[in-house]
């Protein structure tokens, strides 16, 4: 870009010192006369050059501001279908949209089709993301045989009766449904508070049956990977297919399959898609296969109706909060691997824990087994457990008991 402009040439003039005054005086004003004229040009070309200089100030000033929106504007998220000479055709998340861009120079020999891409507003690529089966990673939990039987879950006896009756026997003896001419249940919904065994339920079926126990949190679907929300559902039927006999365990599923909202955010629309896949993937699944799905909610009166239809979500097992057997049950098996005293009186703890939780109990009787550390024992008391009852009643912060707070149908 650089301009370097001739110079003038230097005037020079050799006078003769022997000319007569009057011609040597002539010869010297016409020296002064292009000396001035060389100035002049000089002077000019000083000027443009300024004025050029202004000009890359102005362009540098410019590309430094884009670089910045660059590099602090949002990213899309794409995935790479076709890669041609130097221009690949790339597939936007969440819209579908596919457009044909060209490819830097940078990433055209790293890049191949089936990569997860960020692309700016004018879908230029500008970094390949991470391993698709890294994401299928994070978001979701794989567990061969889940270290929970039916055994460890109290107070809810007639609930495990159900999932096995939903979940075990189709897996189990898929012959019976048969015989019998039935579609066994095509997914079972749990639905109550917070804490009371729903997730325990779904790894105990997985545990029964050997079945790999596969997890997907319906929040982490919409918070942490936006504008994939479909593509993970496709990839956790997948990856149960890939994995059978399996146990598709979706938590909190009301966060995509809450009722339509009326405002048409992008989020929302995000979710109806994400949800709309479930229902697809549900709709398109063979009843009578080796894979299972139960779901888990609190929020029941949030739930979209169309999920609970039938072929979908079509047994609604409530989980509820233990009554006072269900406490005296919980508290014995989660004291179980604890070394307690033989004062303990199981029954009235039952009592005084009114509203309590299974995970409630959980934390109650860890709470009383600090209480015996810090007195010096080996052995949990019934006095510690008195204490830790006292501490979490007194406990603002703790969100012990806030489990009955909880609003669910
Ligand atoms: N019925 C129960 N019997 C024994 N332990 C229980 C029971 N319910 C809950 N717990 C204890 O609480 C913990 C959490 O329970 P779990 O995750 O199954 O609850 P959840 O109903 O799925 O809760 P959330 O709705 O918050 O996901 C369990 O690991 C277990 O220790």
């Amino acid at each position: 870009m650089s301009r370097s402009p001739s110079l003038p040439d230097r005037p020079h003039r050799d006078i003769d010192p022997d000319l007569p005054d009057d011609e040597r005086l002539e010869a010297l004003r016409n020296h002064f006369v292009d000396l001035v004229e060389v100035n002049d040009q000089l002077s000019e070309q000083l000027a443009e050059a300024e004025q050029r200089r202004e000009q890359l100030r102005g362009e540098v000033d410019r590309v430094e501001r884009e670089n910045e929106a660059l590099k602090s504007s949002s990213l899309y998220i794409a995935t790479v279908e076709d890669v041609l000479d130097d221009e690949v055709v790339v597939k936007q998340h969440g819209n579908n949209q596919e457009v044909l861009t060209e490819l830097s120079p940078r990433l055209a020999d790293r890049i191949t089709a089936g990569d997860r891409v960020a692309v700016n507003d004018s879908f230029a690529i500008q970094t390949i993301l991470e391993a698709e089966t890294d994401a299928r990673a994070q978001s979701m939990e794989i567990t061969e045989k889940p270290a929970v039987g039916y055994e460890d879950i109290g107070g809810i006896d007639e609930q495990v009766r159900e999932v096995r009756e939903a979940v075990e026997q189709p897996l189990a003896q898929p012959e019976i449904f048969e015989e019998v001419g039935i579609d066994p249940p095509s997914g079972v919904l749990l639905y109550g508070p917070p804490g009371t065994g729903k997730t325990m339920l779904a790894k105990a079926v997985a545990n029964k049956t050997d079945a790999t126990f596969i997890k997907m949190a319906g929040s982490e679907l919409v918070r942490k990977f936006i504008g994939e929300g479909s593509r993970l559902v496709r990839d956790l039927f997948e990856m149960a297919r890939e994995r059978e006999p399996a146990i598709i365990f979706i938590d909190e599923i009301d966060a995509i399959a809450t009722t339509r909202t009326e405002s048409k955010t992008s989020g929302d629309a995000e979710v109806q898609r994400t949800m709309m896949q479930l229902l697809s993937e549900m709709d398109g699944f063979e009843a009578r296969g080796e894979i299972r799905i139960i779901a888990a909610t609190n929020r029941f009166d949030m739930l979209d109706r169309a999920i609970l239809r039938p072929g979908r979500f079509d047994r609604l097992i409530e989980v509820p909060e233990p009554d006072r057997d269900g406490r005296e049950q919980i508290l014995e098996i989660h004291t179980r691997g604890m070394n307690v005293g033989d004062d303990i009186d199981f029954a009235t703890l039952a009592d005084d824990t009114e509203g309590y939780s299974g995970a409630d109990i959980e934390s109650l009787a860890t709470e009383a087994g600090m209480f015996a550390i810090r007195n010096d024992r080996d052995e949990v008391r019934h006095e510690d457990f008195l204490e830790a009852l006292e501490k979490i009643e007194n406990d603002d912060s703790s969100d012990v008991v806030s489990s009955a707070g909880y609003f669910y149908q």
